[in-house]
């Protein structure tokens, strides 16, 4: 049996420099097991850069990122980690269902499972119809299925619910926590405020630069603002004021 790790996911001290520029500079948190954290931050704050090293698809400058207590992008990890990129990577000339049972093969697990993901992102009354006959937010939808049918340990998950009605997004919050709770390991992209509250924990990115990495209620207690939206705008504000002497 696998020995349980403390943190899922430990990323220190690193650096990553894409097209000639530093797009994450001294980046450094951990995330613990079985928690769902938020990262957060403007668009080209580099969450996606953040999120490609630690499925091991980015080349890194500097630093470490430990996945599992293995380095990221291992071979041992292909199958424990699930990553839903911000496009959906799914195939437009199959159904719903014949995309996710076509997964369900490559990880070896059974058809049921794969007809359960559909169900589970909302998909099971259109499950034969062709991907590319659906919207956007319907082939993100896809794209989730194919990653949970594998049920992976660590869930990395590039703004899932971009595109998303109101219900649909509260019910992938709901099935994010269950997984939670189940001891899945999820970290999820977002530049949806409302969508911060329903982390456990939070990071923050502007500029390549991790600005926070607290719990909800300790970034409110600590700026003493009455929401997220403008807790992170005084800390950036505090960050860009001079350094009193
Ligand atoms: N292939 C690339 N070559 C060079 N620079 C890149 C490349 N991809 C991204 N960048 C740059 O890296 C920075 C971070 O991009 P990244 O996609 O990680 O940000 P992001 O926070 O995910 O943005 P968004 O929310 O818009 O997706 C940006 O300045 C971007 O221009």
């Amino acid at each position: 049996m696998d020995k349980p790790h403390e943190h899922a996911i430990a990323v220190d001290d690193l650096v990553v420099n894409r097209g000639g520029k530093c797009v994450l500079d001294s980046v450094g948190f951990t995330v613990a097991a079985g928690s769902v954290t938020g990262l957060l931050g403007p668009s080209g704050s580099g969450k996606t850069t953040l999120l490609r090293s630690i499925v091991g698809v980015q080349k890194i400058t500097s630093g470490t990122v430990t996945v599992l207590g293995t380095p990221a992008g291992s071979p041992a990890l292909r199958s424990k980690v699930g990553y839903v990129t911000q496009s959906p990577s799914v195939y437009g000339d199959l159904t719903i269902r014949q995309n996710v049972r076509y997964f369900a093969v490559n990880y070896g697990v059974s058809r049921n499972a794969a007809d359960e993901a559909v169900r589970a992102v909302g998909l099971g009354d259109i499950a034969n119809q062709m991907v590319n006959s659906l919207s956007g937010g319907q082939q993100a939808r896809v794209s989730l299925a194919c990653a949970l049918v594998a049920n992976p340990a660590v869930l990395v998950l590039d703004e899932p619910t971009v595109g998303l009605d109101p219900v649909l997004r509260r019910d992938l919050w709901q099935q994010f926590h269950a997984l939670a709770a189940a001891g899945t390991t999820l970290l999820i992209s977002s530049h949806v405020m409302d969508e911060a509250e329903r982390c456990e924990r939070l990071l923050l990115l502007r500029e390549g630069r991790l600005l926070a990495d607290d719990a909800p209620a300790s970034l409110l207690h600590a700026t003493g603002a009455p929401n997220l939206e403008e807790a992170f705008l005084r800390l950036i504000l505090n960050q860009l004021q001079p350094a009193k002497s």
